[in-house]
């Protein structure tokens, strides 16, 4: 069954993404904590431009929007962009001296990870609204929106303003939560701007802390999926997937049927990069039409080959190395680590 239409040939671009462009520097030295990490190396990040590079290694036509540094940082980021067939139309350059937030990561083992953002006065929060391209979104089968984006002015106000073109366009919108609390003011701010943000979209994705985070004002004291999942359906939903790490997901439909996806075994070198693959796989699922199930299996796929890889956006994989690993899962040949 066909839980989402998306746009046929009429709408010559598959997927747009709107929301930070930044540098991820990795640790190198793995296993040791970030005080005694000496050497990093450096990848374009940003959750919502990691799903985009994501969807464009999958074959699918990209784009993004958002705002860059004019600075060596930026140029990097807008190469890598053009480098990947992502059209960048839409990136803007700032003119304020604004800078490229970083986050540098800190892998101490397979299962206990974090990030140190640097993240003050970022260039991708000065996006604007008349930034925000109409025409781009208007080719756009999906248009995905980040929660981050949600955290202080232009940047809301430009993905409000890019939530209506889509609207006004027919094309599909994606939420994925994406809640990184170091951007923002206070939990009452955040909530307030995801829940304003989730009544507009068709498909949302996040984990079950980040929907915790949005049910601050609601009752749901046993941490229900399935009461998650059911509000949305009042407004634009179709799709809402909690995401549960190790322990899989699972994908509520208007239906009020809930889809499980188990996740592959994998070989951990570190757990960032998980939700970003995994969105990346499960909406090309979605696109090609395949059962809900299939897709959810093929985004936990990808989010192994990820969280197996030092980076997230250079290990993003194509379509053949998602399906040959779950081949090579199915035949037993890729345990735990
Ligand atoms: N340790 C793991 N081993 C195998 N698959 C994992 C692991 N961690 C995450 N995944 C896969 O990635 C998906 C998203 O991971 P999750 O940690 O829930 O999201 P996020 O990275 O956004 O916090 C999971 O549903 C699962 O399929
Ligand atoms: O999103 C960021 O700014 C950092 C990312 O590039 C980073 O690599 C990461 O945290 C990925 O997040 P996840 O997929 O939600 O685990």
């Amino acid at each position: 069954m066909t839980y989402v239409s998306f746009a046929g040939a009429e709408k010559p671009l598959d997927f747009v993404a709107i929301g930070r462009l930044c540098i991820d520097l990795n640790a190198n030295e793995i296993h040791r904590p970030m005080e005694e990490t000496m050497t990093f190396t450096k990848y374009v990040g940003g959750s919502p431009a990691n799903i985009t590079i994501g969807m464009s290694r999958l074959g699918l036509n990209t784009a993004f929007i958002g705002k860059i540094a004019n600075d060596q940082m930026g140029r990097f980021i807008a190469d890598y962009l053009r480098r990947n067939n992502i059209a960048t139309t839409n990136v803007v350059n700032d003119t304020t001296g604004a800078v490229t937030g970083l986050a540098f990561t800190e892998i101490k083992s397979p299962t206990d990870c974090s990030i140190l953002m640097y993240r003050d006065n970022a260039a991708d929060l000065l996006l604007t609204p008349s930034e925000v391209q109409e025409s781009l979104i208007a080719q756009a089968k999906v248009l995905l929106i980040s929660g981050t984006a949600l955290a202080k002015s232009p940047s809301r106000e430009a993905v409000f303003q890019a939530l209506s073109y889509a609207k006004k366009h027919g094309a599909v919108i994606v939420f994925d939560l994406d809640y990184r609390p170091y951007t923002w003011t206070s939990a009452e701010e955040t909530a307030v701007y995801y829940n304003l943000a989730a009544e507009k979209c068709d498909i949302i994705l996040g984990t079950r802390e980040e929907f915790d985070m949005m049910e601050r004002f609601e009752d749901n004291p046993d941490h229900s999926d399935h009461i998650t999942a059911s509000k949305w359906f009042d407004y634009s939903a179709k799709i809402v997937i909690i995401k549960h790490g190790k322990d899989g997901s699972i994908a509520y439909t208007q239906d009020g049927v809930g889809h499980r996806a188990k996740s592959f075994p994998a070989r951990v070198v570190k757990t960032f990069g998980a939700g970003d693959s995994y969105a990346a796989g499960f909406l090309y699922g979605v696109m090609q039409g395949w059962k809900l199930e299939k897709s959810m299996e093929f985004g936990s796929a990808a989010a192994c080959i990820v969280i197996s890889s030092h980076s997230c956006s250079d290990a993003m994989p194509t379509a053949d190395q998602v399906h040959d690993y779950i081949e090579r899962c199915n035949r037993g040949e890729i345990t735990a680590s």
